[in-house]
């Protein structure tokens, strides 16, 4: 009998609901089962993306759930707990999303789930990290979604100002996905040439001090969506579909996700956002890219960052 891929949403707030909508229209996934603790909006959302399910790709089975539920799943996504509000930080909403996941992870692992997680929930970093440790997994099953989005950004921004298709355009944001990221330009190339080199093709055109601009509106985008309409969910939502398809389909796909490391890029026993190669198993293999001194060093201080707002809520683990 052929496997039936199913995949577990944890959250179907503006995140999870987005999720949940794209990952129907691009067909990915057999069985999508959402859980929420506002039943109400979840249920209505169900009988809403069921209504569609004749314009989908291909038929789906979606319901709202419950833990027992993920048992049979080969992916849980969790994008539910608290979210930024103006001025708050990723990192201002640790200890408050660490307590609801504690509770959301012991709920998977108790219902016999031995698949892999993505996480969503914001700080990304630190709750992929929680949910390793809540769960007991390997480390390769455990995937924040890490820099995808802000490198999705980043190609989105280059291509603009290049006017260059950004499939044609390669570039990474690495390291928290907060405010203290960081780009590297040293590898990043624009229609097969280094990004250096595509300036001096048209210094008329083109000058190394927009990039500054560049990388600090990738930086502050979520700031910019929060300010106007109160969350941001389109674009990680699908981002999260780019990460279930890599998985599900086994596509070997380098994505910038949050990965543990450990004496890669000299950061010890960490989750950080690093390209990584993604497949049927999870994440198969951190890419150490070759970073210049400035880029190693803000690496190291992102990876700081982190370790810092980590340290702050051990207890937690032991609690
Ligand atoms: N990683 C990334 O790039 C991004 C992450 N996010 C993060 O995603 C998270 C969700 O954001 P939104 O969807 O905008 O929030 P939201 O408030 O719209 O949805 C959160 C959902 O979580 C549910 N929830 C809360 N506690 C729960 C529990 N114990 N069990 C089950 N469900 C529970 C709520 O009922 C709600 O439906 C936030 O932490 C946000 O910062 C948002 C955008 C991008
Ligand atoms: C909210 C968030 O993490 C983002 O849009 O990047």
């Amino acid at each position: 009998m052929e496997h039936v891929n199913r995949v577990a949403l944890i959250g179907t707030g503006a995140v999870g609901s987005s999720y949940a909508f794209a990952l129907l229209n691009q067909g990915v996934a057999d069985e999508l089962v959402m859980i929420d603790l506002n039943k109400e909006k979840s249920e209505g959302d169900v009988m809403d993306l069921n209504h569609g399910l004749a314009f989908a790709p291909f038929n789906k089975k979606i319901w709202f759930g419950d833990y027992s539920d993920c048992k049979q799943a080969d992916i849980v996504v969790i994008t539910a707990g608290a979210n930024q509000k103006p001025g708050e930080t990723r990192i201002d909403l640790l200890e408050k999303n660490t307590d609801i996941f504690k509770s959301i992870v012991g709920s998977v692992m108790k219902s016999g789930f031995d698949g892999i997680f993505i996480v969503a929930t914001n700080p990304v970093d630190l709750l992929t990290y929680m949910t390793w440790k809540f769960s007991g997994l390997p480390v390769h099953r455990v995937i924040g979604s890490g820099t995808i989005l802000d490198t999705a950004r980043l190609k989105y921004m280059l291509s603009e100002y290049f006017s260059i298709d950004s499939k044609n355009v390669h570039a990474y944001i690495v390291g928290e996905h907060g405010d203290s990221e960081l780009p590297v330009w040293s590898h990043a190339t624009v229609a097969g040439k280094s990004i250096y080199e595509r300036m001096e093709d048209h210094p008329d055109r083109y000058n190394e001090g927009d990039l500054e601009d560049i990388f600090q509106q990738v930086r502050d985008a979520a700031y910019a969506i929060i300010d106007r309409k109160g969350a941001t969910h389109y674009g990680i939502a699908m981002g999260l579909v780019r990460l279930t398809k890599a998985i599900l389909h086994n596509e070997n796909s380098v994505l910038t996700v949050s990965s543990y490391v450990d004496g890669y890029y000299d950061v010890e026993g960490l989750y950080i956002g690093v390209p990584a190669i993604v497949n049927r198993k999870g994440i198969a293999e951190v890419i150490e890219l070759n970073l210049d001194r400035k880029e190693k060093k803000q690496f190291l201080e992102s990876a700081d960052v982190l370790k810092r707002a980590l340290a702050s809520i051990q207890s937690k683990l032991s609690e």
